[in-house]
């Protein structure tokens, strides 16, 4: 059983290099294949948006001298590069999925639209948003905020390498603390720095809750799904 209907989920890019330094860790991307194809199993319609920083990310790349527009299109091609890796994990998983991406690229990925999103998860696909919003100056959790809304998603889930929200960053702070639930003013208020803020204050413009939790332990997924008290819950 579960209280969602359609999700939104975020997946790390930086996850997606396992223990390499950079790339594709084929082990980690067939476990979230896995962990996916469990979900679509309960009925839950998914949209997925996947980072890039396992690749290239613009702000690193301006620092070594890119032109930050150059750099962050570079990023976005990142975020394609790993959507296609999961479409293809997806589907030697036995589930169907499609790509659609936010800058015109056929026949890579269909041109995103709402109603091709919509179309696609009612047929009981995994949609894949790649490129990110499309523009420079943003992030994929800005993307993931976007796409969540538009597609009137339930919540967002932002599955990453931590437990959920904590007090400080907890792999640079072992004496942070986690919270269960915190609100968005709260996030705001103690400067955490687990989303953007442009990603955060969609999320809480548009009433969309969001569910910080460790993607990287099999199984999440399902318990965050299933209802399970793990991970940390936003709240308006
Ligand atoms: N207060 C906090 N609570 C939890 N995590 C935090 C906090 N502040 C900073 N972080 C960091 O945020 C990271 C999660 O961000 P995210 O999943 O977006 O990773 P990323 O490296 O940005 O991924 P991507 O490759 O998709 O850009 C965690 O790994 C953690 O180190
Ligand atoms: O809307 C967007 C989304 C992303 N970018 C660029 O891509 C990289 C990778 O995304 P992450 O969220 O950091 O994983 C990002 O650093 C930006 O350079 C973008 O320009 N617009």
């Amino acid at each position: 059983m579960t209280t969602y209907k359609r999700v939104l989920l975020k997946l790390s890019g930086e996850s997606l290099m396992g223990e390499q330094a950079y790339g594709i860790d084929q082990e980690r991307l067939n476990d979230y294949a896995m962990q996916i194809k469990e979900a679509v199993a309960l009925g839950v319609q998914i949209g997925i948006v996947i980072g890039g920083g396992n690749i290239f990310r613009g702000l690193s790349g301006a620092a070594k001298g890119f032109d930050r527009v150059k750099g962050d299109q570079m990023g976005m091609l990142a975020t394609v590069i790993n959507s296609l890796a999961l479409n293809s994990a997806l589907t030697a998983n036995g589930v169907k999925s499609k790509v659609l991406t936010a800058i015109r690229m056929e026949p890579v990925g269909e041109f995103y639209s709402k109603d091709k999103a919509i179309e696609t998860l009612e047929r009981g696909e995994v949609a894949i948003f790649s490129a990110g919003t499309g523009n420079p100056y943003f992030t994929t959790d800005t993307g993931s905020s976007l796409r969540g809304i538009e597609i009137e998603a339930d919540a967002m889930l932002k599955g990453t390498r931590v437990d959920g929200i904590y007090t400080a960053d907890p792999e640079k702070d072992p004496t942070a603390t986690k919270f269960d639930r915190i609100s968005f003013d709260e996030i705001y208020n103690r400067g955490l720095k687990v989303m953007d803020l442009t990603a955060t204050t969609m999320c809480k413009e548009n009433h969309l809750p969001i569910v910080v939790f460790n993607m990287d332990k099999k199984g999440n997924l399902l318990k965050v799904l299933s209802g399970e008290d793990i991970g940390t819950l936003v709240h308006v």
